[in-house]
């Protein structure tokens, strides 16, 4: 009795923490948890068009190309106007993407009982699984596994060292060749953005964490959210859709677009750090993943932060009494730690929150 109880327990707690786990039973409608409303904020559907498609950044051309200023331009408007961009020819090899896709998806593969050694723990927001915050939370409709990876000190334990080792090896050398480009395109956006290159510093073997999300198939996908509407609070991040099936959609102009896959490209994002640094110039940008009824869907996403010691702020080359600082300098550690107490996945409002008031503005000119 004691076992069957803890049984039907475990299969309540496996079903709360994997989507793949619930669908096993036949499904034809979403239980409560998972549907969000959505739907009554503008969306332009798969088939609509909108009048520009996300911008494309050629990374060979920025770096070796004939007209290098024609594409520092892009990027610039890219940044500016969209937060958001397509990257191709980014360097990363086909066979590392194939191996990188195939061995993620078999992560996601492995039977619940292997999933479940890298469980998020209480009070923990990595590993495996959604951080359940209160019983009446929503549930997003996507399996999800975070980890810090860099500096290789913060490496949990239970997760990363103990990952399948042909998965740890792609994801070693894919995390490797994603940090210097990162690096690269921090360089570039500080071009652009005409940032001194020591105010960029910070980003040097800086903080980086990864999540890989698998989204099944939903029998009413309108009803739910693959992944809630937020911005990444980070300097930059690089989303790789590996599985080619659409879902990831960006607020622009209010109103919800979807990003279409293009093979083998990688998609870049401003974060609230960059919107933070550049004084407002790019701003971080609403994103969201939705579902389908038919395919599921597997994307990986590379956050990338200054280091933890570092202070972030409004670049000093970019403020004068002209464009005063719009945002508050804090430690990088003291934001990550705010960041998970006070937001997870809500929108902007974590950057809200370290915007100067109109209040604080006027007590500071009064000192
Ligand atoms: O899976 C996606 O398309 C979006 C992922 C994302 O935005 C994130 O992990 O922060
Ligand atoms: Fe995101």
């Amino acid at each position: 009795m004691v076992f069957s109880q803890s049984a039907i327990l475990r299969e309540e707690v496996e079903e709360a923490m994997s989507i793949q786990e619930l669908i096993k039973k036949p499904l034809t409608s979403v239980p409560q948890r998972y549907i969000q409303l959505h739907n009554n904020e503008p969306s332009l559907l798969a088939g609509e068009t909108f009048s520009h498609a996300l911008p494309t950044i050629n990374l060979k051309k920025l770096i070796h190309g004939e007209d290098i200023e024609l594409e520092l331009e892009k990027l610039t408007s890219a940044c500016r106007d969209w937060g958001f961009f397509q990257l191709v020819e980014h360097g990363i090899s086909s066979v590392v993407m194939k191996t990188l896709e195939d061995e993620v998806e078999g992560f996601f593969m492995l039977p619940m009982e292997e999933k479940m050694k890298y469980k998020v723990r209480p009070g923990d927001v990595e590993g495996y699984g959604t951080v359940i915050g209160s019983e009446d939370q929503k549930l997003d409709w996507g399996d999800r596994l975070f980890m810090k990876i860099n500096p290789r000190s913060i490496r949990n334990p239970h997760l990363f060292p103990e990952l399948p080792s042909s998965l740890r090896n792609i994801l070693e050398l894919y995390i490797e060749e994603l940090q210097n480009l990162a690096m690269i395109l921090m360089g570039l956006l500080g071009k652009t953005l005409k940032i001194e290159k020591r105010e960029l510093e910070v980003f040097e073997d800086g903080i980086q964490n990864m999540r890989m999300t698998y989204y099944p198939p939903c029998p009413q996908p309108e009803l739910v959210m693959g992944l809630s509407a937020h911005s990444d609070a980070t300097g930059i991040t690089i989303l790789n859709q590996m599985n080619g099936v659409n879902g990831l959609q960006i607020k622009k102009d209010g109103v919800w677009i979807p990003v279409n896959v293009i093979s083998e490209a990688l998609v870049v994002n401003i974060g609230d750090i960059i919107e933070i640094m550049s004084n407002g110039a790019y701003k971080s940008v609403e994103h969201r993943a939705t579902v389908n009824s038919e395919k599921e869907r597997i994307s990986v996403a590379m956050f990338f932060l200054p280091k933890f010691q570092s202070e972030i702020g409004p670049a000093v080359s970019l403020t004068n009494p002209e464009h005063p600082p719009l945002f508050k300098r804090i430690v990088v550690e003291e934001y990550i730690k705010d960041y998970f107490t006070h937001n997870k996945l809500n929108g902007k409002s974590y950057l809200e929150h370290m915007r100067i008031t109109d209040d604080e503005k006027f007590t500071n000119a009064s000192i």
